[in-house]
């Protein structure tokens, strides 16, 4: 039962400080005084929903609005949800919960946005709500000079580095090609690109200053960290992002980076788990890698979010949904897919051939888990023989998907 003391509705411009000092009090937040400054850059007060006990807002959520690429390269919208906090000391009163119904409602009824995603503090809260995992991300960490395949190709044109306006714009103007191609990577404006690259010192902890390396075709952004031992430099490379229109270039990168003097170890906190430098590598034992949960998918609609996507084989089949918070999703659906991967969703009456939850649909949307490996963890009932592996296939993608900012 919900608390009747507690109320939720949409947040206005004057709303802006109480809405960033619960977030911040969420998260025992007090050292990131330009922080404040960022969110509201990005603050969409239509987007914002607040939780009251009488007049005091004790929880906060907001919804920002980029676009994503979908499996076939398409670029859709998505409510990225972001800013998810209660105030200490009304924990477990239900918020998080009026939060998440206010948001998905509001979606559904008002035919925005499909899907929605975000990034969960605590891998344990959001699958309550509908969400699966959408993407995985990688820690992928090696050492300083290992070497590439003598097949490798690299674009021998010199990698520069240059100053953070220079580099900025050269990023913004690279990045839409480079992001229409990867799965799950999203659009930025002003606002998310100040973000991506801001460099106050408490967003870096004991980190350098970003740092800009550019090649014609593809770009690297770095953090450095000063590090000396007793046989000498010892310093570490932080990857934010490294992004090549080619191959080549993308070689060219990450040869730069791993020859750099002084440095014994490059690491990149949020690389694609199928990240092409692992595949450059002589000796891929290297590379030391660490998988976690990335971006978290809900599928809204699941009718709409199933035919924005494109699909890697055509298939005819009756899945049958669950979903207990969002009840419209829930039912027998026909998904249809064409030779040109396009779907149409329709309502059925004919007997299901899978059945399985809103969530494991939203494991394999972006093409991350398989349907299969669904199935074999017992997730995904095959009612009908031999219609798992067809659907399976369908699903997969040219690549892992990856998105590599948070927000
Ligand atoms: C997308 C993002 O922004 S992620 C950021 C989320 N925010 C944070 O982590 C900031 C710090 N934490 C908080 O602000 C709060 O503890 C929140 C937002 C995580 C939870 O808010 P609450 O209002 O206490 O949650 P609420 O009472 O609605 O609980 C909802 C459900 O989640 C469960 N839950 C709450 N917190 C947690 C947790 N930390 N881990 C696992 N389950 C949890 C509750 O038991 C409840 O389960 P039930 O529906 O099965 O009974």
């Amino acid at each position: 039962m919900a608390d009747p003391t507690l109320t939720v509705h949409s947040l206005s411009h004057e709303d802006f400080e109480r809405y960033y000092n619960v977030f911040a009090a969420s998260f025992m937040e007090d050292r990131r005084e330009h922080f404040r400054e960022q969110v509201r850059d990005v603050f969409d007060p239509d987007r914002a929903h607040g939780v009251f006990d009488g007049d005091e807002l004790i929880g906060v959520a907001c919804m920002l609005s980029p676009e994503i690429t979908l499996p076939g390269r398409i670029r859709h919208p998505l409510a990225a949800v972001t800013t998810v906090g209660v105030q200490p000391g009304h924990r477990r009163r239900g918020v998080l919960k009026i939060l998440m119904r206010a948001q998905l409602d509001g979606l559904y009824e008002s035919g925005s946005e499909p899907v929605a995603a975000l990034y969960a503090s605590e891998g344990g809260l959001y699958g309550r709500y509908g969400y699966g995992v959408g993407s995985h991300e990688m820690r992928l960490s090696l050492p300083h000079g290992a070497p590439f395949l003598r097949t490798v190709e690299i674009d021998q044109r010199p990698v520069r580095e240059v100053e953070r306006k220079r580099g900025l714009e050269f990023m913004q103007e690279l990045y839409p090609s480079v992001a229409g191609q990867r799965i799950g990577w999203l659009s930025r404006d002003d606002g998310a690109w100040h973000i991506r690259v801001a460099n106050d010192q408490a967003n870096r902890d004991d980190k350098g200053a970003l740092r800009y390396a550019l090649h014609p075709d593809g770009y690297a952004l770095y953090r450095p960290k000063t590090r000396w031992n007793e046989r000498g430099p010892a310093y570490e490379l932080h990857v934010q992002e490294v992004a090549g229109t080619t191959p080549q270039a993308y070689a060219a990168l990450w040869r730069y980076l791993l020859d750099l003097s002084l440095v014994s170890e490059v690491t990149w906190d949020k690389a694609a788990v199928d990240e092409p430098v692992t595949n450059l590598l002589a000796n891929p034992r290297l590379a030391r890698r660490r998988m976690k949960d990335g971006l978290w998918v809900r599928l809204v609609d699941v009718d709409r979010a199933l035919r924005a996507r494109r699909y890697s084989a055509p298939l005819d089949t009756v899945l049958e949904i669950t979903d207990d918070f969002c009840p419209w999703n829930a039912g027998r659906r026909r998904l249809r897919i064409g030779l040109d991967g396009v779907a149409e969703v329709s309502p059925t009456e004919d007997s299901a051939e899978l059945a399985l939850d809103v969530s494991d649909l939203a494991a394999a949307y972006l093409g991350d888990t398989t349907l299969a490996a669904l199935a074999r963890a017992g997730r995904i009932t095959e009612l009908g023989a031999g219609s798992l592996l067809p659907a399976s296939r369908a699903f997969t993608t040219e690549h892992a998907p990856h998105c590599p900012e948070g927000f």
